[in-house]
């Protein structure tokens, strides 16, 4: 009895050996079959990885790298790793055929400082929430019908832009364009997102303006601590505490604008009337919304529409600006385009800009040379095959739009700003249209691409079209004595301008007489 327990035991610890190494073997033989490598990359250092090998312009260092190790790398930089993705047919892979797969955005540097962590829509996982606040943007909240019921203030902004710059110009004084630009984008979105009305004073804007831009600064900060990997939850140079504040200080503005909003949403029934805000409140109130949105949700929104909308607008303007000023004959081309269609007695406006081809083509121009957001960043959701290499879930991906809108394999003399290629009559094909530009075309991709695109990629056209138009029809811009605007871009993820531009305007054409 013993020795035939014994015998089946024995049997089944054979067996069960026999299946262990079965399960081995094929696993190993599986592997070595069909696995592929990771992305090359190049030699690293211990602990700083590739930190040696970036200079001051990171879109710019990824780009020499990707001409050596291909267009697709790996990167790490400190303790952060990242896939970047260097030309447009790897682009097209991630935005087009695994869109899915790559419609997440990782969590990244100063998320643990973030007061609204968990509820923010920007960085969100792809899911549920992300979906529903995205179908929000699309349908209503940054639909075209919406922003057009936002044309005055858009239009009364660019009124207050030249009238600023007129002030300048009476007085003899430098005009700081960098601020002249951020006052109008922050104020249009201000005005669209929360009314100051509610508040009878312009003070909220300008309180919400200075917070955004401390925001933006601190976390543009963080976004480097990254290298440091887990060490960086130590905070050692304070930026996380003094994030954490700014960001309270922007909870409770908006918080009592909430109430404002909320005391007077009863008297409010004209469509017309409603800001953002408001309409986010009906969602609120709304018993049967897909999603219950809390207050959190609703003031982190809207930070994220200052955060992604403000700083990017405002930079391409600049950059416009300055291309324009360094080169007299494309100014003058467009002064007389605008000339031309608008006339001498008023000045330009939205409704004008399907008749100006060459303002369109210059801000088409300018956005491919100067993408705001030149480093595209996304996460793959599951284990995948790019370009022929092996992508791990949970990669970071940056892609590189910068790298993609200068590639000399698609562009003809890529470094240079010539509008006129994104002309119909240009003989450099662009695409099938010649002036997409919402992620359809794989070698222009300012606003990014698929599910996660930028959906303020209208209403920023809205504002950058006519507030160029009206700074190049109504003044001439003076720089130092035989100096030009110096275009080297600024260090960081951000493609601002190394130095902001400051220029003596000269008035050409009074608007207001
Ligand atoms: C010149 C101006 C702008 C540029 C160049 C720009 C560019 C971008 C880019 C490249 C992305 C990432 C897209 C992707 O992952 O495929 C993005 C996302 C986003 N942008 Fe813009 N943007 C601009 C203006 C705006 C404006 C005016 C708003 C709204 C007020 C806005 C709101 C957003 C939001 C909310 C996202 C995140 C979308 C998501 O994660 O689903 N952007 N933008």
């Amino acid at each position: 009895m013993a020795a035939t327990h014994m015998f089946y035991c024995l049997n089944l610890l054979i067996w069960f050996f026999a299946a262990l190494l079965i399960h081995y073997f094929f696993k190993t033989f599986l592997k070595s079959g069909t696995q592929l490598n990771g992305p090359p990359s190049p030699p690293a250092l211990p602990i700083i990885g590739h930190l040696h090998l970036i200079g001051s312009v990171l879109p710019k260092s990824l780009q020499t790298l990707a001409r050596k190790y291909g267009p697709l790398m790996e990167i790490r930089l400190g303790a952060a790793t990242c896939c970047i993705a260097s030309n447009a047919s790897v682009a097209k892979e991630i935005f087009k055929y695994q869109d899915l797969n790559f419609s997440s955005r990782p969590e990244f540097g100063s998320s643990e400082h973030f007061i609204y962590r968990g509820s923010r829509f920007v960085t969100a996982q792809y899911g549920d929430y992300w979906r529903f606040m995205k179908k929000l943007c699309m349908t209503r909240l940054l639909a075209v019908h919406q922003l057009d019921k936002f044309m005055d203030i858009r239009d009364e902004e660019k009124v207050r832009l030249v009238e600023s710059v007129t002030r300048c110009a009476r007085e003899g004084k430098l005009c700081d364009l960098s601020g002249e630009f951020t006052t109008l984008t922050n104020n249009t979105i201000c005005r669209m997102a929360m009314s100051t009305r509610c508040s009878g004073t312009d003070n909220d804007a300008e309180e919400i303006k200075g917070l955004v831009k401390t925001c933006l600064d601190l976390a543009g900060k963080l976004s480097l601590g990254d290298v440091l990997g887990p060490f960086k939850i130590f905070d050692f140079s304070g930026t996380g505490k003094k994030l954490v504040g700014a960001l309270t200080k922007y909870d409770r503005l908006v918080e009592k604008i909430l109430k404002e909003h909320k005391e007077k949403a009863l008297e409010v029934s004209d469509m017309k009337t409603k800001d953002l805000m408001d309409i986010l409140l009906e969602i609120y109130d709304d018993p049967t919304a897909e999603i219950r949105l809390s207050e959190k949700d609703i003031k982190s929104f809207l930070l994220d529409l200052f955060f992604a909308g403000t700083d990017t607008s405002s930079a391409a303007m600049q950059w416009a600006m300055a291309e324009l000023i360094n080169k007299p004959e494309t100014f003058q081309r467009l002064r007389d385009e605008i000339n031309k269609v608008v006339g001498p007695n008023r000045l330009v406006k939205e409704s004008d800009v399907p008749n100006l081809p060459y303002l369109r083509a210059v801000i088409r121009e300018t956005l491919r040379l100067h993408p705001s957001a030149p480093l595209i960043i996304r996460e793959c959701g599951e284990d995948c095959d790019v370009n022929g290499s092996f992508v791990k879930a949970k990669t970071r991906v940056l892609v590189n739009v910068y790298a993609i809108m200068r590639d000399p394999d698609i562009w003809n003399v890529p470094d240079e700003f010539i509008p006129d290629r994104f002309l119909e009559s240009s003989g450099e094909k662009i695409g099938e249209h010649q002036m997409e530009y919402k992620g359809q075309n794989f070698r222009y991709l300012p606003f990014g691409s698929g599910r996660r695109g930028c959906p303020g990629a209208s209403l920023a056209m809205m504002m950058m079209h006519p507030a160029v138009g009206a700074l190049v029809q109504c003044f001439d811009w003076k720089f130092k004595e035989g100096e030009k605007v110096d275009l080297r871009q600024g260090p960081g993820f951000a493609a601002e301008m190394l130095h902001p531009i400051k220029c003596y305007p000269i008035k050409y054409m009074d608007p207001f007489k």
